[in-house]
């Protein structure tokens, strides 16, 4: 690890402890705090998130100035499943409709910006398991404590617990294969980031709706190497949330999620002047699946979009109700 980050991760980490929710309450002023969940399908869950961060950092505390579920095209009860535990919840699609249709976590993400209110916006999956509110006043200490810092990402052990599977430190198999080590060829200054690609995170305002949003599962990737690029490095901290334990998707569909990051690191390379010219990677991906007689070829398209910066996108001001408050 090169110096200057062994450095970065012994001033910018700390632990979820250390940001008790009074402190951070009485440092919040007149910031407004949106917590914001991504959900396709996640109605087996979503409720008890939404349920833990109102009880805890709504209604015992006043952190949080507002829930919102962003429903990604759900086929189950995630969006009445969310609004019974108290969250506003928001159809990916009816956000910005002028802006047409986009797919995948970072297009609901990028919504959610249109969506919400608050000065600091803190992500939160919304298929966790054993989630506690100290995800999200974690995620808001070094932002309120700060004001040199934009963007936090939050770290954790992260099992594999998938039916009667379990393997401690066997999740973020994406992180492990292939975001860290494309992280630490191509931008080693992020090498100290423990979980680049978590899902639990937060940033300021100001800062995120300036930056493109890859709409696909590129998002956390692209986000973290943009700020970096945006704000440098001190810009970023990160807080250990202890452990994270999630719904897993299978390998056939993480080797999609690879693709998405490898064309997204692809984007940054280029965008950053970096790519000797080979002319743009194909998007098509080819997977196999056994059958009786050989092998069934599958083939699917990883490519990746992007969202502007936010602050380009007409009727964006309008779109949210503007509050006061530092940002
Ligand atoms: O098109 C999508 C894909 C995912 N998600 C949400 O984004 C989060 C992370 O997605 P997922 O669990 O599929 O990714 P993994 O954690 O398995 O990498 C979850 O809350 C999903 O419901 C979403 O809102 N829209
Ligand atoms: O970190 C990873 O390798 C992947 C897959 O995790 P698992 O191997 O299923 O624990 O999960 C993350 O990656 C996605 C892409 O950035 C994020 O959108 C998810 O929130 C995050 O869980």
């Amino acid at each position: 690890m090169l110096p200057e980050v062994a450095s970065w991760s012994r001033r910018r980490t700390s632990r979820a402890e250390d940001w008790p929710p009074h402190s951070l309450s009485a440092a919040k002023g007149a910031a407004r705090i949106s917590v914001v969940l991504p959900a396709r399908d996640e109605e087996a869950t979503v409720g008890a998130i939404v349920a833990a961060i109102r009880t805890d950092l709504v209604e015992r505390i006043p952190l949080v100035d507002e829930i919102v579920v962003v429903d990604s095209r759900s086929r189950d009860r995630t969006a009445a499943v969310a609004a019974a535990a108290g969250a506003k919840v928001v159809a990916q699609d009816a956000v910005l409709p002028g802006q047409g249709r986009m797919s995948g976590k970072g297009e609901a993400l990028w919504k959610s910006l249109a969506a919400t209110t608050g000065d600091l916006i803190v992500f939160v999956d919304a298929d966790l398991r054993g989630f506690t509110s100290s995800y999200v006043t974690g995620l808001l200490g070094p932002l309120l404590a700060d004001p040199s810092v934009g963007y936090v990402k939050g770290c954790y052990d992260r099992p594999l617990i998938d039916g009667d599977r379990r393997a401690e430190g066997g999740g973020g198999r994406v992180t492990e294969l292939v975001a860290r080590p494309l992280i630490n060829l191509h931008w080693p200054l992020l090498a100290g980031v423990v979980q680049p690609l978590g899902g639990e995170y937060a940033g300021r305002r100001a800062l995120l709706e300036r930056l493109p949003f890859v709409t696909g599962y590129g998002v956390e990737l692209g986000l973290l190497l943009d700020v970096c690029q945006d704000s440098g490095l001190d810009a970023i901290a990160q807080v250990d949330l202890g452990r994270r334990v999630h719904s897993h998707q299978s390998t056939e569909a993480l080797g999609a999620m690879s693709g998405q990051i490898m064309l997204t690191a692809w984007s940054r390379l280029e965008r950053q002047g970096r790519m000797i010219p080979l002319g743009a990677p194909a998007t098509a991906l080819t997977q196999f699946r056994r059958v009786p007689d050989g092998h069934d070829a599958r083939t699917s398209d990883v490519a990746v979009g992007e969202r502007p910066p936010m602050i380009e996108v007409p009727g964006y001001a309008s779109a949210r109700t503007l509050s006061p408050g530092r940002g």
